[in-house]
């Protein structure tokens, strides 16, 4: 049996045991995964180094931080985004329960990409052990220092049964991809994506794709080009232009200037230091350019007139967006499918099962539903089916009612009372 088979096999008996299961379990092995970050950090800076020549201070400013704040957050969140969350009732549900209940999927394999090997492989783990799964954590064979931290010191901390670290290359990869899982979350390039999807589809397995593409960058002429230029120049360069989400392309002011919209830096996500700049004669002409083209991760504004600005873009500035926890992070078309962080990592690695509760009472509202079918019964179906009943506000109207019953006979008691007293005084 192959090393990667032996490791899914033991994360899938783990989880059969029902411990990943215990909100309490999960979070002391989210407070594990702190004291890793936290206590390894040499560890992890060094292995950096060596692997993409980052920085010492850049790893927690690009890498760890980030990763801390989505811990506590999941530490501090998790009865909240685990609860039973109640739903709107119509009147066929009047007297149940009904709720969605986040259930854990199960295994989930996490397969990393090399250019923020922390940041793209263990946030995916945040949010599976949230959600209550076993995980297997396959990270990039590039940054290969990296990948050997993961794989000595993981142990160290987490449940090593729970969440194995496989190491390896392409071969290992695709061995872990012949397995079955509950769950594969694929962070890469949008070409391995597709393998990735189709090896899924085997198995019928769900998958999180976040990939990669030409973020488009708008300038306005009448934005504060200085700032612009800051704030553009600091989101294309970090980590070398190597970020999925750097602005690849600009359109409007004019490094590659007045380049052809055909040309070959135009054609894929270029991934470096390149930043190609395209003249366009208004924001409806760069809004025609980039819909021409395949949906990308990143769209960045910079422009004082807000009619540009929309849900899943940036204005006025360059990646700060991967850091709001609030924001779910992920890509759409060829950028690739679902997202996370957050509440949307934990959410994107359960099961949102939908549970209706009734009691074995009221059989007879329904009559309607059983043979012989009648006429009668087919209008109380409509009624019930196609009324759009506000319950919460029948509800509210309800209590009101409620309420000014009980106010009245008070009133009342009270006036007879007073009368009963004033008959007395009168006798008196
Ligand atoms: N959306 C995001 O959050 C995000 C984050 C980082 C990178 N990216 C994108 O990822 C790309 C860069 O990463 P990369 O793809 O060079 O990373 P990579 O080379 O590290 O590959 C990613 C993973 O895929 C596996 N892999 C590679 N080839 C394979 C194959 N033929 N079969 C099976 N598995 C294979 C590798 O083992 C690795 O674990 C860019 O396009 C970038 O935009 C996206
Ligand atoms: C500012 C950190 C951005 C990390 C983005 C990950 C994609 O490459």
């Amino acid at each position: 049996m192959s090393r990667e088979r032996q490791a899914v096999e033991r994360a899938r008996k783990a989880f059969l045991t029902g411990r990943s299961k215990p909100l309490d379990y999960r979070i002391g092995q989210l407070k594990s995964l702190q004291r890793f970050v936290v206590e390894r950090q040499k560890d992890i800076s060094d292995a950096l180094k060596k692997d993409l020549n980052k920085s010492k201070l850049g790893t927690p400013l690009y890498e760890t931080l980030g990763l801390e704040g989505e811990i506590l957050l999941a530490v501090n969140k998790l009865a909240e985004w685990a609860a039973p969350r109640p739903v709107e009732k119509n009147l066929l549900t009047l007297s149940d329960q009904v709720f969605i209940q986040p259930e854990p999927l199960g295994v989930v394999l996490i397969i990393g990409a090399w250019n923020y090997p922390w940041a793209v492989t263990i946030q995916p783990l945040i949010g599976a052990i949230a959600a209550g799964n076993a995980a297997v954590v396959k990270p990039s064979e590039v940054s290969a220092h990296t990948s050997k931290v993961m794989e000595e010191l993981l142990p160290l901390y987490l449940d090593k049964e729970m969440y194995p670290v496989v190491t390896g290359g392409v071969p290992e990869t695709q061995e872990l991809l012949k397995q079955r899982f509950d769950h594969i979350f694929y962070t890469g390039n949008s070409t391995v994506g597709k393998l990735v999807m189709e090896a899924a589809s085997r198995h019928l397995t769900p998958v999180t794709l976040e990939l990669g593409g030409k973020s488009p960058c708008y300038i306005d002429k009448d934005c504060d080009i200085t700032i612009a230029c800051r704030r553009i120049t600091w989101g294309k360069y970090t980590n070398c232009g190597q970020t999925c989400i750097a602005p690849d392309y600009i359109l409007s002011p004019t490094v590659l200037r007045d380049v052809k919209p055909d040309a070959k830096v135009m054609q894929e996500e270029i991934f470096g230091p390149l930043l190609p700049i395209i003249t366009v004669s208004g924001v409806d002409d760069a809004i025609r350019f980039i819909n021409e083209r395949e949906k990308p991760l990143a769209l960045y504004v910079f422009s004082q007139d807000n009619k540009t600005s929309s849900g899943g873009v940036l204005a006025n500035d360059c990646l700060v967006h991967f850091s709001v926890s609030a924001l779910p992070f992920g890509g759409v078309g060829n950028s690739g499918m679902g997202s996370y962080h957050g509440k949307f990592g934990f959410d994107q690695l359960s099961h949102l099962r939908g549970c209706l509760i009734k009691k074995l009472g009221m059989e007879g509202v329904n009559q309607m539903r059983y043979p012989p079918h009648t006429a009668k019964k087919l209008d109380w179906a409509r009624f019930f089916i196609l009324k759009q009943v506000d319950v919460a506000r029948v509800g509210r109207m309800a209590m009101l009612a409620l309420l000014a019953v009980i106010a009245a006979v008070v009133l009342q008691v009270r006036i007879k009372k007073n009368n009963r007293a004033l008959h007395a005084n009168c006798v008196q």
